[in-house]
């Protein structure tokens, strides 16, 4: 029994791909002889990050369709066409008996192929304003789980499931060693440790705060672990030094999450998810330049409960060392927004959403 076969797909950011392996994660605790399929778009981080997770992963020729007449946009209908071809290869030879989209271009296609062939499939909605693909798809699919609240918006009402966002299970309940974390970085176990996280690509303008203000953490007596993003690693790695630990990603978040006393970091859904898991200090700097403004949604939900300080880029200039230093110097402060936050904490997603997968297939 449990013999299932599953295709998850979804990716383009760690936004989509996280949330995927969580999924295939949970489901293969409960089905441990099932067999699992990734499918992502070729080129895209996926391709790296699924296989070192322990899964087989197959690339889509697709993009994602811009506003603007470009080259890239007039390769598109060959794309989507190649795109459906070896999709509908894929569902014919794998055989699943559900399929699960996580978001992002490659999704798309995928279960497009895999819904008109009547299998049961399960859309995973990150963010508070719906993704493009998933929109596509949403009259296809049988379940929508979503993380927020007034999702039927964009989604017919009774598919919607609100589950929260899956989490990777280590990140659940972080076991890392505080100490051992630190040292495991390279950095002093007695200082305090602000942790800098960009988003899974890295931030252009969170980077370039970070390195104008390594002297103010200095002086503040702090250490920095920083998360710079795989496109900035050449500009950002020259400022290591015994107290900045400058990353392109970290591989291990429970380790990262463990070593920090404060953090920045953008507001992407994944992200929020698992710091209110952490439960420590953190200001959000939301990126502006995501649809609808999402990542200002997301931060400003936590920031109406007092679990998080949020600073927008537009006022980084003006107010971002008075706001690091009002909850730097304040114990209260610190303490309020690690327990509001941690309030907010959704840790049952991922079984809530394999729970509705399980339906489907009986
Ligand atoms: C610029 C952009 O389009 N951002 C979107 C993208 O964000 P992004 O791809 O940044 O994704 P999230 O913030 O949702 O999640 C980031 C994930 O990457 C992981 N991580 C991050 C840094 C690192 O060094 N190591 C690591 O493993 C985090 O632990 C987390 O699981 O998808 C999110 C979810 O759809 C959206 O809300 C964001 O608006």
């Amino acid at each position: 029994m449990g013999n299932y076969r599953f295709i998850i797909s979804g990716g383009g950011t760690g936004g989509h791909i996280y949330p995927a392996i969580s999924i295939a994660d949970e489901l293969k605790r409960r089905y441990p002889n099932a067999e699992f399929l990734f499918v992502g778009a070729k080129d895209r981080m996926e391709m790296e990050k699924v296989p070192q997770a322990g899964y087989k992963i197959e690339g889509l020729w697709i993009t994602g369709i811009q506003r603007k007449l470009t080259l890239k946009n007039m390769m598109f209908p060959f794309k989507l066409i190649s795109s459906l071809i070896k999709a509908s290869k894929i569902v014919t030879k794998f055989k699943p008996h559900a399929v699960v989209g996580t978001g992002g271009f490659a999704s798309g296609p995928l279960l497009k192929v895999a819904s008109g062939r009547g299998i049961p499939c399960v859309l995973q909605e990150q963010n508070s304003f719906a993704g493009i693909t998933n929109k596509l798809l949403k009259d296809k699919v049988a379940k929508i789980c979503v993380a927020y609240d007034g999702m039927e918006r964009f989604f017919p009402s009774d598919k919607i499931v609100k589950t929260g966002n899956p989490v990777r299970s280590d990140l659940i309940s972080i076991n890392e060693d505080k100490n051992e974390a630190l040292r495991f970085f390279g950095l002093e176990t007695g200082r305090k440790t602000l942790l800098v996280l960009g988003g899974s690509l890295g931030s252009k303008r969170i980077n370039a705060l970070i390195a104008e203000n390594l002297e103010f953490f200095k002086s503040l007596g702090l250490q920095v672990l920083w998360q710079c993003g795989k496109g900035y690693i050449e500009t950002y790695k020259p400022l290591n030094s015994d107290t900045v630990k400058v990353h392109a990603f970290f591989n291990d978040m429970a380790k990262t999450y463990a070593a920090a006393d404060f953090i920045i970091s953008r507001s992407g859904a994944g992200a929020v998810s698992e710091l209110c898991l952490v439960g420590k200090p953190t200001i959000f700097i939301p990126s502006p330049v995501v649809a609808e403004d999402h990542q200002t949604k997301n931060a400003q939900a936590l920031v109406a409960e007092d679990a998080a300080i949020m600073i927008k880029e537009s006022n980084l200039d003006e107010d971002f060392k008075t706001r690091f230093q009002s909850v730097f110097e304040s114990r209260e402060l610190q303490e309020n927004l690690a327990k509001n936050i941690k309030a907010l904490a959704l840790p049952n997603a991922t079984k809530d959403i394999c729970d509705e997968i399980e339906k489907l297939l009986n």
